[in-house]
């Protein structure tokens, strides 16, 4: 029977049990009678309140739009992203997502890679584009192509921290650069890979390479001296440059960059001014943003000057959660908002005489680097 009588209802909603059961059409009367209330409750907000009201119910239409899409896998595409960008860019810091979508979590390949330079900002840019919700960053460096090759694909995913489908997997092993192997074995694993490169004055890269290989040195040693900068980098007889000398040769950009440029396209490479990124990372973020085709999400406000270490920190406050589930939370989280000790070491002073030595060594290495990226940056000083 498709339809009874009101007495009828009116005994089963008693729970009497005798009369005849009826529930489709007391679950369809009860349905319109909630739909009416709803209808009625939206339309007086609105008369109440106006335009906000409204802007508030479309805000949570597009949040439910942007995120069930990329729930259902449908922004892993660069294009698609664009499209979903513009509603995006509305969204503020701080996106919450559901709890549910933990089930959606997991290690994927990362389709962007950081290969360098070594100490030329490569930290900085991890912590700060793992600002943004749509990007996870491994935590350590994999050294997947250059030192554990033949642990192959499942171990390289082993190293990747856990993300939803919409979300890019970022990885820096800065030491990829320079590695005479890597640029045909990450061809070999993904032609069409995106790769960030951050450069910064050769000289003041070698000097902190120095710096750095010293601190080791007498990390592992309780005798012997390493030497000084010059003593290390410069003849001793000839005062030429020991090109063979490791930070020297790591700064020797150009020639890098050729061995990556047989493999890819430029348009595949972006190329990051690691000075700029000291003084102002948020434009280098933007870069790096326009570049995977994300909405712009990190902003000036994000970062923190801190006197003492010389260096932008994350404000922390501003930083971004994208999901309040602890697995994700956790694949997210940076234990600090400064970057640590290793970055920001005290650097030798080097004579005139040697600067200017190393400056005219460098000269037409830099030259040449600047054509094959057509941009030129001030490492005149
Ligand atoms: N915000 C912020 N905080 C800390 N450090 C910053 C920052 N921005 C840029 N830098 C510069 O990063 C240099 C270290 O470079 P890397 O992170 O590439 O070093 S490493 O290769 O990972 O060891 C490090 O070089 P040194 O100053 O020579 O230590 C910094 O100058």
């Amino acid at each position: 029977m498709a339809f009874c009588h009101r007495s009828q209802m009116f005994d089963q909603s008693l729970g009497s049990g005798q009369s005849k059961r009826c529930p489709k059409l007391s679950r369809y009367k009860l349905l319109s009678l909630a739909l009416t209330i709803l209808a009625f409750c939206v339309l007086t907000l609105v008369s109440v309140s106006g335009p906000q009201t409204i802007k508030t119910i479309t805000r949570i239409s597009v949040f439910v739009n942007i995120e069930g899409a990329a729930l259902k896998g449908v922004n892993t595409n660069a294009d698609k992203r664009v499209t979903t960008s513009q509603a995006n860019h509305d969204l503020q810091h701080g996106d919450q997502l559901g709890s549910s979508q933990e089930d959606d979590l997991q290690k994927n390949l990362p389709s962007v890679i950081v290969i360098g330079a070594r100490k030329a900002g490569t930290g900085a840019l991890l912590r700060f584009i793992n600002l943004h919700p749509w990007v996870v960053t491994s935590r350590s460096e994999p050294h997947y192509f250059d030192r554990s090759y033949w642990q192959g694909l499942d171990w390289y995913r082993s190293r990747m921290p856990p993300s939803l489908p919409h979300q890019v997997t970022m990885e820096k092993t800065p030491n990829y650069f320079v590695d005479r192997s890597v640029p045909e074995r990450v061809h070999n694993f993904n032609s069409s890979i995106k790769l960030i490169l951050i450069v910064r004055n050769p000289i003041d890269r070698a000097v902190s390479d120095y710096v750095q290989l010293k601190y080791k040195f007498y990390k592992h040693n309780t005798s012997g001296t390493y030497g000084s900068f010059e003593e290390r980098a410069l003849d001793k007889c000839t005062g030429r440059i020991i090109k063979s000398y490791d930070p020297i040769k790591r700064s020797l950009y150009s020639r890098h960059l050729d061995r990556w440029l047989t493999y890819f396209n430029k348009s595949q490479i972006l190329i990051l001014n690691g000075e700029n990124l000291k003084v102002k990372p948020w434009e280098e973020m933007l870069k790096v943003e326009r570049f995977l085709q994300l909405p712009p999400k990190i902003v000036r406000n994000h970062f923190v000057y801190n006197e003492t270490k010389g260096f932008y920190c994350v404000q922390t406050s501003n930083a971004v959660t994208t999901t309040t589930t602890a697995a994700f939370q956790e694949a997210k989280r940076w234990p600090e908002s400064c970057l640590g000790d290793t970055k920001g070491r005290e650097h030798p002073k080097l004579r005139p005489e040697a600067r200017k030595a190393l400056q005219e060594f460098f000269a037409p290495f830099n030259e040449r680097f600047f054509k094959k990226i057509g941009e030129r940056f001030d490492w005149n000083r």
